[in-house]
């Protein structure tokens, strides 16, 4: 399975929550292609791939396709993770209500500054140098890093020797999956700047429409 796969996978996973918040108790895939900007038949083969089964007529029962999703997803395992970095994007995250919803837990953040470490608080903070005990002692397998450009190759290395085989990284180095970890680059300009470009696209696709008759 790769990443977009999985990727459109989490995105049925929330337009199915909306639909059955609105009431609904059956989807086609046209519904899912139209909310995903893909083709139905892009639905159908990802669905196939997942074994998820439904009919023509009747479409698919949402219930189901969430349960099976859930399953697939983990979603009954609680997923921990740690921080390290606790500046603005690293707090944003600590104190993001959201997660636990989802079966996500922040364990702990990991930081070098003195003035926000706080092993003690309700959120305990800890020395970055406590960080390979910890991801030991806790079996940890994931982090989200957030810390500054320039630390992140050397936070990368530490994360990995810890026995952590997979980095959410929001830095601006844009990092390559190695073998023994995968890394999700997390980037908000390149998301905004891609939209940008897709929009003019679609503009300069809209006015050739226009002009071509006229040619
Ligand atoms: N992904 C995005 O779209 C996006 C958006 C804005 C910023 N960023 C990037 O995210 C990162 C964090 O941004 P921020 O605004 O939270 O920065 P920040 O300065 O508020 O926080 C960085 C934190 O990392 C800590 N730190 C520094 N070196 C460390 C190390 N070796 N180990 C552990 N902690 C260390 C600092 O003490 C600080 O608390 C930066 O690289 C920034 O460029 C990404």
């Amino acid at each position: 399975m790769n990443r977009e796969t999985v990727q459109r996978l989490s995105q049925y996973k929330n337009v199915l929550h909306k639909l059955k918040s609105l009431g609904f108790v059956r989807v086609f895939s046209d519904n899912l292609a139209d909310a995903l900007g893909v083709s139905a038949s892009l639905v159908r083969k990802d669905f196939s791939t997942f074994g998820f089964t439904g009919n023509k007529r009747g479409g698919y029962r949402i219930d189901e396709l969430l349960e099976k999703m859930d399953r697939l997803f983990g979603k009954n395992e609680i997923k921990r993770i740690v921080v390290v970095g606790c500046g603005k994007i690293g707090m944003a995250l600590i104190n993001h209500h959201g997660f636990a919803r989802e079966g996500i837990r922040v364990l702990a953040g990991f930081d070098t500054d003195p003035e926000v470490i706080n092993p003690e608080a309700s959120f305990p903070i800890y020395d970055v140098s406590e960080l390979p005990e910890f991801v030991k002692r806790e079996k940890i397998s994931v982090a989200a890093m957030a810390v500054p450009e320039g630390a992140a190759g050397r936070v990368l290395d530490t994360l990995v020797e810890c026995g952590i085989h997979g980095v959410l990284n929001f830095t601006p180095l844009q990092l390559k999956s190695r073998e023994d970890c995968v890394i999700h680059n997390i980037n908000i300009a390149m998301e905004i700047e891609k939209l940008f470009y897709l929009l003019r696209f679609n503009e300069n696709a809209g006015q050739d429409k226009v002009k071509a008759p006229a040619s």
